[in-house]
């Protein structure tokens, strides 16, 4: 039996933050979710989760999410429109650094000392070489990537200042839903391929875009590396656990080492649930990258972490209770 904590998450009624706190529900720790529920939903969350409705800028919630002692805080809350990260950076810059500045300086004061944070290989900006690792240059093209770069940078110093230990968890591209079905709720707004392509073939959207199809990969659309949420709630608990033993900071990539262009996407979409994608290929998008790929050695070097559930059927059969119900 591993021994029961008491676990802050940020943003823990979110996509992915649900999906790890049923995870550490199960895992029998008791766990407060401090959300202002703008993109997450209370229905995400198992009943014996302590939803507290608030946010990491306001001094009274965070005093309210550390009225009990915390050991472990999994920081997943952001101001998510990552397409507004350019137009808009100082808001972004508010919401997402500030916030996570003032979450930090919270867990000091309250002798929390492990802090896990979800970050992105948007850290890495273009990639100078494929599979990315974590030795890889950090040079973001987006604020998106500037914010989350910034806030490791932020841990690292208070690591060394205020002997907090922290975990920056850079995940590819994250996608699935529980395959155990414990989270029905759907994310808010999404822009990324699996939703878009799951929408569409709902019948919610008349036609999706493919952008562009004259990258230098195999069939000419862009290739990222998937990687299922619950393959990514799992690496959370043992990013914890090596906090926990190691007392050591820990920076590791989140993916599967494998590559899927978009239109391989599309057809593993169209096999599992027997529907026909409608979509029209469009212009490259700004700022995308032909492929990004991770290598993920590292985190199985330290965590025995490998993703199990991120091959495109079992992401999309993940998806189909959520988008596709009857
Ligand atoms: O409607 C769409 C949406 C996406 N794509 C393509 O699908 C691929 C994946 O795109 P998307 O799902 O938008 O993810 P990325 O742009 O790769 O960015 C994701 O992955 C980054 C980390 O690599 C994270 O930081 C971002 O938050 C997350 O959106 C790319 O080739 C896109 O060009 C389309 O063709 N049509």
């Amino acid at each position: 039996m591993t021994k029961s904590r008491r676990i802050l998450v940020t943003g823990g009624a979110g996509y992915i933050g649900s999906h790890l706190v049923h995870d550490l529900i199960e895992a029998g720790h008791q766990v407060v979710v401090l959300d202002n529920l703008s993109l997450g939903r209370k229905e995400n969350l198992p009943p014996q989760a302590q939803l507290i409705v608030g946010d990491i800028h306001n001094e009274s919630d965070l005093e309210r999410a550390f009225s009990q002692p915390v050991e472990v805080v999994f920081h997943f809350a952001a101001w998510k429109a990552a397409g507004e990260s350019m137009t808009n950076p100082t808001k972004y810059a508010q919401n997402n650094i500030c916030g996570s500045l003032q979450l930090i300086d919270a867990c000091v004061k309250h002798q929390v000392r492990y802090f896990v944070f979800s970050s992105s290989a948007a850290v890495y900006g273009d990639p100078q070489y494929l599979p990315v690792d974590e030795k890889h240059p950090t040079q973001p093209v987006n604020y998106y990537g500037y914010t989350k770069l910034a806030i490791e940078e932020n841990l690292r110093w208070y690591s060394q200042l205020k002997g907090l230990y922290y975990a920056a968890l850079r995940y590819f591209n994250a996608t699935g839903y529980d395959i155990k079905g414990r989270v029905k709720g759907r994310e808010k707004n999404p822009a990324n391929l699996s939703p878009v392509v799951m929408e569409t073939l709902a019948g919610e959207r008349p036609i999706m875009q493919v952008f562009g199809n004259d990258y230098p990969t195999p069939d000419g659309t862009g290739v990222r590396d998937y990687i299922h949420v619950n393959d990514l709630a799992s690496a959370h608990i043992l990013a914890m656990e090596y906090l926990l033993q190691n007392n050591k900071n820990l920076t590791v990539n989140l993916g599967t080492g494998r590559g899927h262009s978009v239109l391989e996407v599309i057809r593993a979409a169209e096999e599992v649930t027997g529907k026909k994608v409608n979509y029209q290929i469009v212009d490259r998008r700004p700022g995308d990258p032909p492929e990004l790929v991770a290598s993920c050695d590292l985190a199985y070097e330290l965590l025995g972490w490998k993703a199990q559930y991120s091959d495109l059927k079992t992401i999309f059969k993940s998806m189909m209770p959520v988008y596709l119900v009857e």
